[in-house]
This record gives structure tokens, sequence and C-alpha cells, in this order.
């Protein structure tokens, strides 16, 4: 049942408005005292309030001041009861203070029934119009949530949980253009885990699989803000460094070398000591048209670290002439 608060300072007004509200088919709560009613209307949250306007104490138009400003009572529409000598100018202020309309002193029963029954089918649709936006804003949360996870999803290996290839591919070109635009070095490293495939072959895919996220993990350390590293494929990954040059570039892939090679990956029984090849290229001195040349050149130069005897760096060298 429709609850609906009434209140008038004046007992027989205040009876004679809630029994016609009752006759009406309305659960009435009343008071005589306007300063009690925001905390009536906070704790039973009426669905709409009827108020005096010339109360001691407090006014009809602070009462309705108080509900409008009150989270909990904002939403609750009020009707002011105005004397017969209300003006507009009157009217106008219960208006604006947040009132949704009036009825006028003494009250005409039809008239109350009237504006009752519309202010409360108004402010049932209110509510429901409200309960629609909260549930679009949720699913629309939803909905973002889900994209984000989806394109984390698209971004990353699901093995060792760093970048994928695709990622890769796009911040190299991104990279690339950058660094020429602000004539910054580049630096791309690729890493190749040395002989895995005789890890697989000896212990399995699932062993060969645990040493992909031990090395991923070893590389990830010390990493800088900027520096991307994916899983490029199989056992090789890529670190490309912004703003870095090749000599500084080489002294980190040396660190990664070292670093892999004392880490033994021990998983029971079994301890395997593993180690890794790097190539390093860069794009100064206009050694590498494009981001395609780059990555070109580190593979190079990790084809010569793998020729040279493993567990090595090798910087891509200019050719000569
Ligand atoms: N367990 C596992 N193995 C993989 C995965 N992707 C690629 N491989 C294996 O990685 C191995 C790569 O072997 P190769 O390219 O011959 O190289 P390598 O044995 O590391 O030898 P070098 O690079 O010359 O030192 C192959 O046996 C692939 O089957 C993977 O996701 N999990």
């Amino acid at each position: 049942m429709q609850q609906i608060l009434v209140v008038d300072d004046e007992l027989e007004h205040l009876n004679a408005l809630c029994e016609l509200l009752q006759g009406g088919g309305y659960q009435v709560l009343r008071t005589s005292r306007p300063e009690r009613a925001l905390a009536i209307a906070e704790s039973q949250r009426p669905d709409l309030v009827i108020t005096d306007w010339d109360m001691p104490g407090l006014s009809g138009i602070e009462l309705i001041r108080q509900l409008k400003a009150h989270p909990a009572t904002r939403d609750i529409p009020v009707i002011m009861c105005t004397g017969s000598m209300t003006t507009a100018a009157h009217l106008e202020t219960a208006l604006q203070a947040g009132a949704v309309d009036y009825v006028r002193k003494p009250v005409e029963p039809i008239e109350l029934r009237a504006r009752t029954r519309s202010m409360l089918q108004l402010a049932a649709s209110y509510r429901q119009i409200l309960a629609k936006e909260q549930e679009l804003a949720r699913q629309n949360e939803l909905l973002n949530q889900q994209k984000q996870e989806l394109h984390q999803a698209a971004i990353t290996d699901r093995l060792t949980g760093l970048h994928n290839r695709a990622y890769l591919v796009d911040q190299l070109s991104r990279e690339f253009s950058n660094s020429r635009r602000y004539g910054r070095p580049l630096s791309c490293l690729l890493l190749d885990i040395d002989h895995f495939k005789s890890v697989n072959d000896r212990h399995g895919h699932l062993v060969g699989d645990a040493v992909l996220r031990h090395t991923a993990q070893l590389l990830s350390r010390g990493l800088r803000r900027g520096d991307v590293l994916a899983r490029y494929g199989g056992e090789e990954f890529v670190l490309l460094l912004p703003g870095t040059p090749a000599a500084s570039a080489q002294a980190l892939a040396e660190s990664l070398r070292a670093s892999v090679a004392q880490a033994v990956w021990v998983q029971g029984e079994l301890s395997l000591p593993l180690t890794i090849s790097i190539g390093v290229a860069d794009n100064l001195a206009g050694q590498a048209e494009d981001e395609t040349a780059l990555l070109r050149h580190a593979d190079a130069a990790l084809y010569a670290a793998k020729r040279q005897g493993r567990n090595r760096v090798v910087v891509h060298a200019e050719p000569v002439g």
C-alpha cells in the first residue's frame, strides 16, 4: 500500500487530511511537529509528503529544503498546502524549493485525491526509470569490463603471461615511428633458450612449458617502464628498449644472460641448467630502414650468437663498406 506522510501543526486540519487520504485507500503517517518530519521521512521513506506551509518552528518551505538536501529523501515528491492568501510569488518560492504541486486550503477532497494520485503515479514512473537507468549503468560497466578482459586476452601469451607476438608487432611499429620522429634510439633484443628442443625431448612438453614460464619470469625482472617484453614464438622472446642505444642494451642483455645461467631450474628431483643466447640491434646510424629490418638485424645477431657457441650476447654490426 502506498504511504503518505502528512505534516500539519493544526490538529484539526491534520485529522481532516489524514481521514481523507485513508478514505482514498492510502496508508498515512502523520505528525503535527514539522521538526520531526525529516526523521520520519528518512526512516519510513513514504511515497509522498503533504505539508502545511505556515508552521511554527519549521516552515513548509524549510522542510522541503531539508528533504531535498538529503539523499535518502531527495526523490520523495512533496505537495504543499497553502493558505487562501498565498500569492503567485509564494507559490513560485515553494516550487523552487522543490515542491511538485500545491493545494489551497480549505482543501477540496476531490482535488486532493486527484493531485495525490497523479503525484504518486509520477513518482512510481520516476522510480522505474531510475531503476532501469541503474541497471543500464551496471550492464555498461560489465560490458566495459568484459571488453577490457577480451583486449587483455588478445595481447597476452597464455603460457607465460607476457605480451604476445601480435602486441609486440604493434608496439614495434609504434616505437619505431616514435624513435624516428624524435630522433631517439630504439634497441631490440631477440632472446632464445639454448637447446630447448632437448628439454622437451628428454623431459616432455610439460617440463618444457615450465621452463618457458621460468625464463619469462627471469626476463621480466628489472624491466623499466616503457620496455616491452613479449614471447615472440616457441622459445623466443623479444625485448624492446625505447630510448636505449645498442651499447646500453648490450649491458642489459649481458645481465639477463647471466641471470638465466645462474638460476638453475629445479622441480622435484629434476634440476636443469639453462642458458639463453641474445641478439641485439638498434636503429641508430640509419642501420634499420624500418622495424622489420631492426628485427632482422637482431635475428642475424642471435644467429651469430648461436653459431659462436650459445650462452652469449652478440650485437649486430654494420656491414663494413
Ligand atoms: N614445451 C614447449 N615447447 C615448445 C613450445 N613452442 C615451441 N616449442 C619447442 O621449442 C623447440 C625449439 O627448438 P629449436 O628451434 O630446434 O631450437 P633449440 O633446441 O632451442 O636449439 P637452439 O635454439 O639452436 O639452441 C621445438 O622443439 C618446439 O617444439 C611451447 O609452447 N612449449
